[in-house]
């Protein structure tokens, strides 16, 4: 039995409580809901009660010695972030295609030559299960660094019914073995494996009728997303796509927009989409359509800052009542990172976002995007006991100081798994 956990003093204790039933939209997203000098007491793996400190000594004085005490004096303590938009479980790296791309080549013409998607894939089938597991643990003990508790995974490097399942069974292998949660995405139409160059619909037919029947039956996804965009999926083969998947109970989610307007957005609020992703050129009206089918849009900053493109319109997509949530992007291509903080920092600087809404956007916003708000993104009496605490004294220094891995614990299911900044 693990020791109750007592973080004490906090600064800032940001709960983000209050927005669990429905994703936080416009003005709200900015409303945190702040506990000054406050603390949380963490048992059997979920958070037993928060408040101030004065309050929580009167309820717990008589058990402080059964506790592990943390003092969270001068720090920030909030929900563990969650990452909801990751390409996680893939083999090799791409260093190579990125200075190709500083020389001038642009993203879709290395992909197009047989290159980006393509050689992640290739390096994936090549890649054992116990190679997979090895690359990919690693990425996840360093989001555990930067302060995630819970991440999202993609399978779409394997583009084959058997190199989907093994990645996707690699993502259940971690969750089980990381204090890190995994909820997994089959992505089997993220980009026409190069066999079926001459005829793009043959695999998407195999998608439908081979690919999703089995991923369903074996549980190993809660959503279905795939890559729409010119040269990739056509709205209507992603619409089949998506179809395809909500009748096999996967949820839909779509790679919207990112490099041409495309009607994305549209197709993601049309199809019911849980939430649209990028998004860098959605039109006004796919906009609209999101906001109103309530479909959450989860924006990318890192992928537009290191493809050199200009970010999405996380601004007008908050003032205009489109639920936001933030993430890395994770993968070998687009935005080799796992730094979420980072992502939160470009979230202000680069989309028009204010220091409260992009940790809106990476707790509990996230949280939605992926299925999970009931159990994670706020701190809340009840919920898993994922907390991170920052070495500063506040949310808005978390962002003005940036660039900086301002971790110093990470509490997962009750258990202390970062501290003093290194895993424990
Ligand atoms: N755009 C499509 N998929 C990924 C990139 C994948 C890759 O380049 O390997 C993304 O979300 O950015
Ligand atoms: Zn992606």
């Amino acid at each position: 039995m693990t020791k109750p956990v007592w973080i004490r003093h906090a600064s800032q204790l940001a709960t983000l409580a209050g927005g669990s039933s429905s994703p936080v939209v416009g003005a709200k997203m900015n409303e945190l809901s702040i506990i000054e000098d406050g603390s949380i007491w963490l048992e059997d793996g979920v958070i037993q009660r928060v408040g101030t400190d004065e309050e929580l000594e009167l309820h717990y004085r008589e058990r402080a010695k059964e506790a592990q005490i943390i003092d969270a004096s001068g720090k920030l303590v909030t929900p563990g972030l969650i990452d909801p938009h990751t390409h996680l479980v893939h083999a090799g790296s791409r260093q190579n295609e990125f200075n190709m791309r500083l020389n001038g080549a642009t993203y879709m013409e290395i992909m197009n030559n047989g290159g980006g998607i393509h050689s992640t894939t290739a390096a994936t089938r090549a890649a054992t299960h116990e190679e997979l597991f090895a690359q990919s643990k690693q990425r996840l003990d360093q989001f555990l660094l930067h302060g995630v508790t819970t991440v999202e995974a993609k399978s779409g490097y394997g583009l084959t019914l058997e190199d989907e399942l093994k990645q996707l069974e690699v993502a259940r292998q971690l969750h089980e073995a990381h204090p890190i949660d995994i909820v997994s995405t089959f992505m089997g139409a993220h980009a026409v494996p190069r066999e079926y160059k001459e005829n793009p619909d043959a695999f998407v037919d195999v998608v439908i009728e081979e690919m999703i029947p089995e991923v369903a039956r074996r549980k190993l996804a809660v959503f279905n997303d795939v890559f729409c965009e010119r040269g990739v999926f056509t709205p209507e083969q992603s619409r089949r796509i998506l179809e395809a998947g909500v009748r096999h109970g996967l949820l839909p989610k779509i790679h919207a927009d990112e490099i041409e307007p495309y009607e994305g957005a549209e197709l993601a609020a049309s199809v019911g989409a849980v939430s649209a992703d990028h998004l860098l050129r959605a039109s006004d009206k796919g906009i609209e359509q999101m906001a109103e089918a309530g479909v959450i849009a989860v924006l990318l900053p890192g992928t537009a800052f290191f493809l050199m493109a200009e970010s999405a319109n996380g601004r007008k997509m908050i003032d205009r009542g489109v639920a936001v949530a933030i993430s890395t992007d994770c993968n070998p291509g687009s935005s080799p990172t796992v730094s979420l903080p980072l992502i939160m920092n470009l979230g202000c600087l680069k989309m028009g976002m204010t220091p409260a809404e992009v940790l809106t956007a990476a707790t509990i916003n996230a949280a939605h995007a992926i299925r999970c708000a009931h159990e994670v993104g706020s701190l809340e009496v009840g919920k898993k006991a994922d907390v991170t605490i920052f070495d500063v004294p506040d949310f808005m220094t978390l962002q003005y100081r940036y660039g900086i891995n301002h971790v110093n614990t990470v509490i997962k299911n009750g258990t202390i798994v970062v501290a003093e900044g290194r895993l424990a």
